[in-house]
């Protein structure tokens, strides 16, 4: 509460000629919280945050960034603003640290370098020619570039693709130590799981409109927020647990997985039926995000008949 807004965007439209890309999207991005905004593929996420970063124009509604139009006071804004490229044009033949060094010169009130060195993890590679990094160490040197000059806001897009699940979880810990300094992100990520991990609130587009919207357990508590998977030889019935696939196995979404699972025990108690492998699972950010791409799917191919 009472945290100030540093991103708002309020009814975007972006149009490619006749093709609009995103309706009428609105959100917002409070100091020191991860917005994470998700989507399928070609959902609008890059072109919204091309607004966000002033290189593009709304064809309709409004964005502010710290208060003001970001394509038209990008000065203004630039100074509390960091974005992460992808592999910023570092040249291979220098190291590390002459990276920062020389990029340090282009940026005002910048971090000393064993600061930013430190913050991003790539002590052990100070010394280490640019070329010879490892996926994970370059993108955490892209990193580095983008908060040097100690950013309050870090536009994030896809910041561990490629990366393995190592790499990835490290580049999660140094993300998470600038968050608790107090810096707000925006990020677009595929991963859902890094989603789960990193943000506060989430936005799930697809094709151009927001259609889950909230903090990530209200997310995922507004979609059937368990599933109790079992199997019995039994055939279990059709208003105790659904239907089952092959006629053994059971999946059961579940609001209310204590009713659920008590009528589901009542019923093998009064049948004599073993349950067996019985699993309740909280759903994640990931089965929210699948059950949206169905529901996507559904709408295009009943439109299509
Ligand atoms: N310059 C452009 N001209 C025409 N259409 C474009 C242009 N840029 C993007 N689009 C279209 O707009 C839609 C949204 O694209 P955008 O790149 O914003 O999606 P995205 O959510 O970032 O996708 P992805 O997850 O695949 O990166 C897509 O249908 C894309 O083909």
């Amino acid at each position: 509460m009472g945290r100030e807004t540093v991103v708002e965007v309020d009814g975007l439209r972006i149009d490619y000629g006749s093709f609009v890309a995103v309706h009428g999207l609105s959100f917002t991005v409070r100091a020191g919280e991860v917005f994470g905004l998700l989507g399928t593929n070609g959902a609008g996420k890059t072109s919204t945050m091309d607004v966000l970063e002033g290189y593009r124009r709304p064809s309709a509604g409004s964005v502010r960034v710290f208060g003001v139009d970001p394509a038209q006071q990008r000065e203004k804004i630039a100074p509390r603003v960091g974005i992460m490229l992808q592999e910023a044009g570092f040249f291979d033949d220098l190291t590390v640290v002459e990276s920062i060094r020389a990029w340090r010169r282009f940026t005002a009130d910048a971090m000393p370098i064993d600061e930013v060195i430190d913050l991003v993890d790539l002590g052990k590679v100070g010394n280490t020619r640019v070329g010879k990094l490892s996926g994970g160490e370059r993108r955490r040197l892209d990193l580095a570039l983008a908060v040097l000059g100690r950013p309050e806001l870090l536009f994030l897009d896809e910041p561990t693709t490629g990366l393995d699940p190592q790499a990835r979880r490290r580049t999660w810990r140094v993300l998470e130590n600038m968050v608790a300094g107090g810096m707000a992100i925006l990020l677009t990520t595929h991963y859902m799981e890094e989603a789960q991990y990193l943000a506060d609130r989430v936005a799930i587009m697809d094709r151009g409109r927001i259609v889950r919207h909230g903090s990530v357990g209200e997310v995922i508590g507004a979609d059937h927020g368990s599933t109790v998977t079992f199997v019995s030889e039994a055939p279990v019935p059709v208003e105790v647990a659904g239907v089952s696939e092959d006629g053994r196995h059971y999946a059961l979404s579940s609001t209310d997985p204590q009713a659920d699972l008590h009528r589901l025990l009542d019923w093998a108690h009064r049948a004599g039926a073993r349950i067996s492998e019985l699993e309740v699972r909280r759903n994640s950010l990931e089965d929210v995000f699948l059950r949206v791409a169905d529901e996507a799917d559904l709408a295009v191919t009943a439109k299509e008949h």
